[in-house]
């Protein structure tokens, strides 16, 4: 891997502390960083390298898993200096430019520069820009933009953003995180497909009857009301987590691809969804909201008396879809897709449920249970195969039974350490490219305008269970529930 200098932007914030340091580290402990690694943290206080070097390593003992690894904590914090950025003052930026070329030239780094913006997304513009205008930008090597969610909150925004990042940077320059693409079991889906034969055969509508995608979470709004309370699950989730996994268990690879395969397979994919009018969104598109209820024997409170909520919210808390993509492999296939806060349960999932069996023989009246492929992704990481056989006993009717493999989630790396690492290798598979996010808030157009009109109902569900009914009524329109 080469040498670079990673360049923070919004050192001093959350995401930062969260994600970003505890990631950095443990790639380091796994010798996954290049010799000559260096970083710059940047945010508005003042404060000095070694206050800085202090915050990371509380940080560290906070958030980090691997802690108790090896005593290699200082000299990782050795890479870190800091330096007082306001994002719109370009001079700040040249100031910058030359402590970077200075440390630059005293590790002997050629000038190869990660930006990654863990900031507000409405200095994005602003900060590419000056990267270019001060000359941080202008480099011998490479440099490589990061940039965190939410890409826009509705179409035209999203363009807009798009628009201005491209004044200053090539689209293969830029890194969009989705953090659901960098799950282990997530990235495994692309494997799954071409390395096993005998699901490749299956992977069309000839044999799938439905495929499910739930990411159901414990959580509520947690402090972060002021983002949340304008964004909706809508936003916040299913316009890019969901769709997202959507595209990567429906896209065809024939082989371990390269970053513009995946891409073109998975803009394919988002093109062919079929649209929803506005005034059709009412039969696709359950929206929710949780009320109080009881989590782990607890009162917790409705989604209206969490801190910072406006008073009357119709706020989305959960939504449930089903989607159809027009394509030869999957027309006729229902996508039954939700998620939602405040659910009885934390798991991402995907089920594949196969067309009915046969019946076993003419007079027999048996019930076979579906086949089902179960992909657990969070926290789970699993995959289990629900097959029939004969029961043990003299009756000899079918029962379902469990092949399983459970992975060693424990030691496994993190979402952001596998985006990390890609992106300082350059490798942008598991990165959201501009076309299928464009495609994507272009199919979520309408059902934004329909939940903005408060045209389709608000379902309440009480916090601590499995959604509101009308989820279940979608799919059991269809004659089938969900697993
Ligand atoms: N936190 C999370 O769990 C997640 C966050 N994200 C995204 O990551 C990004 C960062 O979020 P988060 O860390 O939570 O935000 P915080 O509010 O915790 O941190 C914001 C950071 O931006 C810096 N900052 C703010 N204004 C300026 C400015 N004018 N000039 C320079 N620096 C500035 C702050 O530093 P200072 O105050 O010193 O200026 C601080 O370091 C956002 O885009 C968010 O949507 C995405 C997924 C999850
Ligand atoms: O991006 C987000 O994801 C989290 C859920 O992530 P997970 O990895 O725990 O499944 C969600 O809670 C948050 O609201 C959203 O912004």
């Amino acid at each position: 891997m080469d040498a670079m200098t990673f360049v923070l932007f919004g050192a001093t914030g959350d995401l930062a502390k969260r994600k970003i340091y505890p990631a950095l580290y443990n790639l380091y402990i796994d010798n996954k960083l290049p010799e000559g690694f260096s970083v710059f943290g940047l945010g508005r206080r003042e404060i000095s390298n070694e206050d800085f070097q202090a915050s990371v390593r509380d940080s560290l003992h906070k958030f980090s898993r691997r802690l108790g690894i090896g005593d290699r904590l200082e000299s990782f914090l050795s890479s870190f200096r800091y330096s007082a950025l306001n994002v719109n003052n370009v001079e700040d930026y040249s100031t910058l430019l030359s402590a970077v070329q200075e440390r630059e030239n005293e590790l002997k780094i050629p000038e190869n520069r990660m930006f990654y913006l863990s900031v507000a997304p409405e200095y994005f513009g602003t900060i590419a820009q000056n990267i270019n205008q001060s000359g941080l930008g202008t480099v011998k090597g490479w440099r490589r933009l990061i940039i965190e969610k939410p890409f826009g909150h509705d179409l035209e925004s999203a363009r807009a953003l798009h628009e201005s990042l491209e004044q200053s940077f090539a689209e293969e320059e830029i890194y969009r995180i989705d953090h659901y693409l960098g799950k282990p079991m997530v990235q495994n889906l692309e494997v799954l497909g071409f390395a096993n034969p005998v699901l490749q055969a299956l992977w069309t509508n000839r044999y799938i009857a439905n495929v499910q995608i739930t990411a159901n979470e414990l959580v509520g709004v947690e402090d972060r009301a002021g983002y949340f309370d304008t964004a909706g699950t809508i936003r916040d989730m299913f316009q890019n987590h969901m769709l997202q996994i959507l595209m990567m268990v429906t896209m065809h690879l024939p082989k371990r691809s390269t970053p513009e395969e995946v891409r073109m397979k998975k803009r394919d994919i988002v093109a062919s969804l079929r649209p929803i009018a506005k005034d059709e969104v009412i039969n696709h598109v359950i929206r929710g909201q949780y009320s109080a209820g009881e989590l782990n024997q607890s009162p917790v409170p409705g989604y209206l008396d969490e801190n910072g909520i406006e008073a009357g919210s119709r706020n989305d808390t959960y939504v449930a879809a089903k989607v159809w993509i027009d394509t030869p492999f999957w027309s006729e296939v229902p996508f039954y897709i939700r998620t939602g806060k405040r659910t009885h349960e934390k798991s991402t999932r995907i089920v594949v449920e196969f067309k009915e069996p046969l019946k076993m023989s003419s007079d027999a009246e048996e019930e076979a249970a579906p086949n089902l492929l179960t992909i657990e992704i969070n926290p789970m990481e699993s995959i289990t195969l629900q097959l029939n056989t004969k029961s043990a006993g003299s009756d000899g009717k079918l029962e379902p039974i469990h092949m399983h493999f459970s992975s060693n989630s424990k030691n496994a790396p993190e979402a952001y350490e596998n985006l990390i690492h890609d992106a300082m290798l350059g490798d942008s598979t598991f990165f959201a490219h501009w076309d299928e996010v464009e495609l994507s808030w272009k199919w979520i157009q309408p059902v934004l305008e329909a939940f903005k009109e408060d045209i389709i109902p608000l379902h309440l569900y009480p916090a601590g269970t499995n959604g509101p009914e009308a989820a279940h009524q979608l799919l059991a329109e269809d004659g089938n529930q969900w697993w």
